[in-house]
Order: structure tokens, then C-alpha cells, then sequence
């Protein structure tokens, strides 16, 4: 069994606990058990989990695995000490808030010989699969992805990397882009930003993206994609999969920890997650030249 401890207790954190707990039957989750949870704060105890200090989770030789869960401000500093320790490790995106520190973690997962896994749950709803599979070969002209939500609390970052969601849904429809301009509009007083990134895919049609959050304004995608043939102005109404998003990302992780993800996937998937920071990085250097 991989003893796994959970850092940061937040809404991604508990539902972590959660799924250790109850990991789907017969699947790879199965072969991970949670030992305990670090915490910033005194909780004691969540779910019936231990609280155990950072230093024990780090020490302990029978804790194998962390997953981070806390703030993205934090990532690259928890992510760094737990692979210094040894530990393989499983992050939220975004892993890190620049493109440089995202490649040193790469690397140093490499040196350590440990798996680094950075979840991507907007790629595992049943709402993107089907785009995915609409999408699949058609041409595309010209295209916007505009997301609205809440505003966020702190430590989340510059827009470009907490919404490192929707450049990553561009980046698997329509592949590698380059950013053109991006800016930022920010109403600090009011709780209100927008972030408007310019994209071209490597046949030069341009792609919009639009990350916009502010108070009452819910949690939503919308997208205009024109193609040779078509539009498509609705993301494809699907009912949700009976396995939960964090669930499957535990499965797929549990896999890697296992050996069971071929090495072309892996690679791929490294190689897509540093081609999003990178992006966003641009925009983030971009608009703030533009401000
Ligand atoms: N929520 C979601 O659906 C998704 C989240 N993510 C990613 O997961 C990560 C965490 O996001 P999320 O869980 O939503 O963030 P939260 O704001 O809920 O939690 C972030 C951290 O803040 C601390 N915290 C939580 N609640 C409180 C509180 N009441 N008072 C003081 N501190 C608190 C916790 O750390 P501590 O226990 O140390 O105090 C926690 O780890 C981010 O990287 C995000 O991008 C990715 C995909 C989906
Ligand atoms: C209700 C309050 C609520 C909060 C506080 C919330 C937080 C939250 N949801 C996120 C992503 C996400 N959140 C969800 C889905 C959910 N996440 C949920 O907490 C719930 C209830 C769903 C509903 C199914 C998905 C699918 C993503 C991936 C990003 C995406 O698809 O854009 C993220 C990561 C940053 C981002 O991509 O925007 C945060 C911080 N989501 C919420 O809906």
C-alpha cells in the first residue's frame, strides 16, 4: 500500500480525503491509503483523518505520497521539499506560477526518480470529452473561450495561471499556440478583473481568451469556435459521469505511481503542462507591459 498525506484542507483537499477513503473498487486508487493530513491551521482531525505536522509527513518512511492541495501560491515550495524528501507527489493545477520554476520541479521529480503528477479535472468532464471528439477533425478559422466565475480569494496567482483551465482546454483541441497580446483590466475595489489573451494556433487563426471573475458572476464557459464547416456557439450538453472529477484524476495518478502509464503518455502530458505555463507566463509578461 502507498501511504499518501493530504496538505491543505480547502475544497480540493477534503474531497481528496474523501476519495482515499472510498477509492473506486478495483481500480488503481485502491492501492493508496491515507496516513494522515498537514494543515496550516488546528483541525485535529477531518474525516477521521490525523492531523499531522508538515515535518512528520515529510519524515515518516511509511508516507510515500503527497498531494498538494493547498493555494497555488504554495505549490512549488511544497511540491520542492516533498520531493527533496523522496516522496512522489500529485499537485492541483497549476503547479507552479512561473514557466522556469515548473521546469526545476520537472526536473528535480526526474533526478529523484519520483512521479509528478499535476491534476487536470476540467480535461476529465464529461462536458470536454465530447467537445474533444466534436471538435476532432475539423478546422478551425477563428475561436473565443470566455470563462466567467466567482472572484478568487488570494494566493491564487496572476489570471493567466489560476485560469491555467481554459488554456489548456485551447491547447488539447486545437494544439501548440502563441500569444499575440494579452491584458488585464483590474477593479481592485470592486473584486472585478479581466484578462483578454490574443492566441494564434500554428496555422496563425486566432483564438480568444477571455478569463473573467467579479461578484455574481457564476461559474460558466462559453464558446464561439468557427469552423470551415460550421459553428459551434454551445458546449455539448452531456449528463455527468458517475465517477467524479477528482476521483478519476486519483485513478489516473494511482496509475503512474503503479507503472502503469506508458512513457509516451507521460511524456506528452509533461510536455503539454510546460507549454501551458509557458503561455502563461507570455500573458502574465504581456499585460503587464500593456498596463
Ligand atoms: N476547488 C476546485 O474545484 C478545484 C481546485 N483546484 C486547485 O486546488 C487548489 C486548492 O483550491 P481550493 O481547495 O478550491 O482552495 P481553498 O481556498 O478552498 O483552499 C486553499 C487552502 O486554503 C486553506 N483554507 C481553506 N479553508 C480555509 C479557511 N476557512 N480559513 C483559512 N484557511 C483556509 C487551506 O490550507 P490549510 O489547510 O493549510 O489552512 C487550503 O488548502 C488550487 O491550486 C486550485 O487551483 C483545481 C481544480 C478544481
Ligand atoms: C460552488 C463553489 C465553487 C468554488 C468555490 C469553486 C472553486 C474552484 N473550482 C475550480 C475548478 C473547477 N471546478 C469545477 C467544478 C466544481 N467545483 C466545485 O467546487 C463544484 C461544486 C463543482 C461543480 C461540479 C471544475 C470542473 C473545475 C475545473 C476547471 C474548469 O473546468 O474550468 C477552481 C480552480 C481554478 C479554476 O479553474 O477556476 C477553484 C478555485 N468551484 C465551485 O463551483
Amino acid at each position: 500500500m502507498l501511504g499518501t498525506v493530504v496538505v491543505g484542507i480547502g475544497t480540493a483537499g477534503r474531497v481528496r480525503i474523501r476519495d482515499l477513503l472510498s477509492p473506486l473498487s478495483s481500480s488503481a486508487s485502491e492501492k493508496m491509503t491515507v496516513k494522515g493530513f498537514v494543515s496550516r491551521r488546528s483541525l485535529g482531525e477531518e474525516q477521521g483523518v490525523k492531523q499531522i505536522s508538515l515535518e512528520e509527513a515529510l519524515n515518516r518512511e511509511d508516507i510515500e505520497v503527497a498531494i498538494v492541495s493547498t493555494e497555488n501560491t504554495s505549490h512549488e515550495d511544497q511540491i520542492r521539499r516533498f520531493l527533496e524528501a523522496g516522496k512522489h507527489v500529485c499537485v492541483e493545477y497549476p503547479m507552479a506560477l512561473s514557466y522556469t520554476a515548473a521546469v526545476d520541479l520537472w526536473d528535480l521529480a526526474q533526478q529523484k526518480g519520483k512521479v509528478l503528477h499535476e491534476e487536470h479535472i476540467e480535461l476529465l468532464t464529461a462536458d470536454f470529452k465530447q467537445l474533444k471528439k466534436d471538435v476532432a477533425g475539423k478546422n478551425i478559422e477563428e475561436g473565443t473561450l470566455h470563462f466567467t466565475g466567482g472572484p478568487l480569494q488570494g494566493g491564487f496567482g496572476f489570471p493567466s495561471f489560476s485560469g491555467i483551465a481554459r488554456l489548456t482546454w485551447l491547447v488539447e483541441l486545437f494544439g501548440e499556440l502563441t500569444v499575440k497580446t494579452a491584458s488585464l483590466v483590474e477593479e481592485k475595489e470592486n473584486r472585478y478583473m479581466k484578462l483578454t489573451a490574443q492566441l494564434l494556433t500554428q496555422d496563425q487563426r486566432p483564438l480568444t481568451w477571455i478569463e473573467e471573475r467579479g461578484p455574481g458572476l457564476s461559474r460558466a464557459k462559453n464558446i464561439n469556435f468557427r469552423f470551415d464547416t460550421c459553428t459551434m456557439e454551445q458546449l455539448p450538453i452531456v449528463p455527468r459521469e458517475p465517477v467524479g472529477l477528482f476521483m478519476q484524476d486519483l485513478n489516473l495518478f494511482a496509475q503512474k505511481l503503479l507503472g502503469q502509464v506508458p512513457p509516451a503518455q507521460l511524456q506528452a502530458e509533461r510536455r503539454r503542462i510546460l507549454h501551458c505555463l509557458e503561455l502563461a507566463d507570455r500573458i502574465q509578461q504581456l499585460s503587464q507591459e500593456s498596463a
